[in-house]
């Protein structure tokens, strides 16, 4: 996963660019909110300097009241301690409602806006990385953000206050004592500094082992009949649970790393007690100092420790969101290369016409020269053995990829000096895979033009025999078809996309097996739709059985990514060549290859 991903920005490295992001959020999402930061950080000050002033109160509750027995005084002390807690309570629930409502906005504006970047990337993009991996992108690292955000922007507010107050209470008492409770600080600097990096190290390595499990989980859930039917579950739960010790095993590391630094400050606090009670203890006992000031000396010393540990572990929390932070900008800097051009030319309707087009995943040849004509309103028809390239010849021409040379053009036009947009929309496919979405048949036959309305839906799902079977569905037309449409056979999926088609009413329609996966009844209305839908239209379509082109205009054969043969069903059998070959290994029950 992590390799897939890559930056496009030389130069800078990756904690640079992390940085970078923050401050860029910072000024975008962030900045928004400075009136509700500021009043934040008010109630901050207040809370933390409730605690360095009821640590300073202890003094004279000891030495007037307690020590002096003066019960007068009782109520007032109790009072005003009770006071400022309570002070401390209300600054404390308005600052966290505060840090935690802008966190959660910013975070829900950063996954607004890596969904729409990932929207604009390139359908390659999206083949080399896994969906899993990606929602783990979008979600999982976004909130390791928010956690960041109400973590420690509250820590950094709120306990560097009580830090400075608690530390001036006991300076106040006693600057020799303050120094002794100290010691230990320049003892934790290097620890601190080695854990910092494990920890940045450890998180990025469970943020990219939570995006294999996300990864897998989402293969399992897409694969979940797949698994029952071949019996597959005991598999899948081991590979799942050694997945899951792999992530397991990370993410201890990165908190046994995050947990060291809190463990730290107690051993420097254990060494801090014995040494102001060793000192100070000595001086009662010699009555150089009175009970009160100790008692609030050790009271700041014991509070202070709190802020302390919190603001140790704070760097280490900034270094697992700079983990997530440096993922989350390598999403945003992945670049879509399918890009308008700079004055693009208007498309007119006209032949397709592939001309010399070669196209190669990375290294591996996929088309080598490839060239046909497909004549405007007629339909053509690709065949050709699995690999031939016939669903790259889709993707180049709803420019999903780019030839790397060659030209293919529609009319007068070619496909890449077309503005993006009216190229697509001037395509309609239908393909094997029908992406239908949990929502109702309408909405999904919505998706092939969004301004359509009741009528036209209605129209177009009773061209291609939607109605057959939604009327008799409790609720017809608006029955929810489930996840991936997963209430609905394959036929009637098929119908839904075919609708959609329909509805889109572009001039040009690409095919890629519709009705392959089907039984005959269910091919047969399938195919009727297909013919009412195709009429008119500049039809692309690949069919490996045959009998379902047979009345194309042109069928086009195909073979390691070049034409070997074109013409129509009579003259290719004529021929007796590759068509005519495959021809009769199908008429003999044989469907592989040409
Ligand atoms: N995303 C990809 N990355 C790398 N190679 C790919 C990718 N998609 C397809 N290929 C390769 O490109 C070649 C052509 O694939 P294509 O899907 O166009 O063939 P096809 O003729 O449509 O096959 P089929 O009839 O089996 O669907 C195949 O060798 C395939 O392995």
């Amino acid at each position: 996963m992590s390799s897939a991903l890559t930056s496009s920005q030389p130069g800078a490295d990756p904690e640079m660019r992390a940085k970078r992001l923050l401050g860029r959020l910072w000024r975008e999402h962030v900045s928004d909110y400075w009136k509700r930061m500021l009043l934040a950080l008010g109630l901050m000050t207040i809370e933390g300097a409730t605690l360095g002033a009821a640590a300073y109160l202890i003094q004279p509750l000891f030495d007037e009241v307690l020590v002096t027995g003066d019960g007068t005084m009782i109520t007032w002390a109790a009072f005003a301690i009770a006071g400022i807690l309570l002070l401390k309570a209300i600054a404390g629930f308005g600052q966290r409602l505060i840090i935690v409502s802008i966190g959660l906005k910013v975070v829900i504006a950063l996954q607004s806006r890596l969904l729409n970047h990932l929207l604009s990337l390139d359908g390659r993009f999206f083949q080399d990385n896994a969906p899993g991996a990606l929602i783990e992108r979008v979600r999982g690292d976004t909130s390791a953000l928010q956690s960041l955000a109400s973590t420690a922007l509250m820590s950094a507010g709120r306990d560097t206050i009580s830090l400075i107050s608690l530390l001036t209470v006991m300076f106040l008492n006693d600057w020799t004592w303050t120094l002794l409770a100290l010691v230990g600080v320049p003892l934790m600097f290097f620890p601190v500094v080695l854990l910092q990096r494990l920890i940045r190290g450890f998180t990025m390595s469970a943020r990219e082992a939570a995006s294999r499990l996300s990864t897998q989980m989402d293969e399992i859930f897409h694969g979940m009949q797949s698994i029952k039917v071949n019996r597959l579950e005991a598999h899948q739960s081991r590979e799942f649970r050694s997945e899951v010790g792999r992530f397991l095993g990370q993410q201890m590391r990165a908190e046994r790393s995050k947990a060291g630094t809190p463990a730290m400050v107690d051993v420097m606090a254990a060494l801090a007690c014995m040494l102001v009670l060793l000192v100070g203890g000595a001086e009662i006992v010699a009555g150089e100092k009175t009970v009160g000031q100790f008692m609030s000396f050790f009271t700041a010393l014991a509070l202070v420790m709190d802020p302390v540990r919190r603001l140790s572990s704070l760097s280490a929390s900034i270094q697992a969101a700079l983990a997530s932070l440096q993922r989350i900008y390598e999403v945003l800097n992945a670049r879509p290369t399918i890009l308008n051009p700079a004055t693009p030319k208007p498309l007119s309707p006209g032949d397709i016409v592939f001309d010399d087009v070669h196209f190669a995943y990375g290294d591996a040849p996929v088309l080598n020269g490839l060239s046909f004509r497909a004549a405007e309103g007629r339909t053509t028809a690709l065949v050709g053995p699995s690999g031939a390239g016939k669903s790259t010849v889709f993707g180049l021409m709803t420019r999903l990829i780019d030839p790397v040379s060659g030209r293919i053009t529609i009319g007068d036009t070619a496909t890449t000096e077309a503005e993006l947009d009216r190229l697509r929309d001037s395509i309609a496919v239908v393909g094997q895979e029908t992406a239908l979405f949990d929502q109702s048949i309408a909405q999904n036959i919505r998706l092939g033009r969004l301004d359509a309305s009741e009528a036209e839906i209605r129209a177009a799902a009773e061209a291609a025999s939607v109605t057959d079977f939604a009327d008799a569905l409790p609720g017809g037309l608006e029955t929810t078809v489930g996840p991936r449409g997963s209430t609905l056979s394959g036929g009637q999926r098929q119908r839904v996309a075919i609708a959609r088609a329909m509805l889109r009413d572009a001039p040009i329609l690409l095919l890629d097996e519709p009705t392959s996966a089907l039984d005959a009844k269910s091919e047969q209305l399938v195919q009727e739709a297909l013919t009412r839908l195709s009429h008119g239209r500049t039809t692309l379509v690949i069919a490996h059985r045959l009998s379902t082109i047979r009345d194309a205009d042109l069928i086009v054969v195909m073979d390691k990514g070049r034409v070997v043969e074109e013409g129509t069903h009579a003259s290719l059998m004529a021929a007796e060549g590759a068509y005519a070959r495959l021809h009769a290994l199908q008429s003999a029950g044989v469907t592989t290859a040409l």
